[in-house]
């Protein structure tokens, strides 16, 4: 879903779409996107402390909006799943963390 979403941002990127909200993001640049993803995430935050349905609903918001991030700065859903995939079954090591030293 990810990826046909990512998909058709691109296709907006590429072929602007009148009434289309995508298209309007990518007209008001880089700030505006940025914008909308930090209300977002703080609206996913509010949501976590409501209920499951709220929650699922600010969550598809701010992945809508990253993806349209990722497709203004050119970075592919590749990228993130090779980075991703590089993290799997590595531990990360919770003892070399600054407040646990110092816990
Ligand atoms: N998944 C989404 C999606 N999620 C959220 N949104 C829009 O994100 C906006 C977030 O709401 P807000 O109230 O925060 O923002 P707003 O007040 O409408 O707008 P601002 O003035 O704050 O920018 C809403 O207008 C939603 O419609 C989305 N807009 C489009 N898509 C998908 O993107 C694809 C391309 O759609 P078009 O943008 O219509 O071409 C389609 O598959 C759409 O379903």
């Amino acid at each position: 879903m990810l990826e046909k979403l990512y998909n058709e941002i691109e296709e907006r990127k590429n072929d602007p779409k009148e009434g289309s909200y995508t298209t309007y993001l990518f007209d008001k640049g880089l700030d505006k996107i940025l914008k909308k993803v930090g209300e977002e995430a703080t609206e996913v935050v509010i949501a976590a402390k409501n209920d499951k349905e709220e929650l699922v609903s600010e969550t598809s918001d701010l992945l809508y909006h990253l993806l349209v991030l990722l497709v203004e700065k050119n970075i592919t859903l590749d990228e993130i799943n090779q980075e991703l995939d590089s993290r799997v079954g590595k531990k990360s090591k919770i003892s070399d963390r600054k407040e646990i030293k110092e816990y």
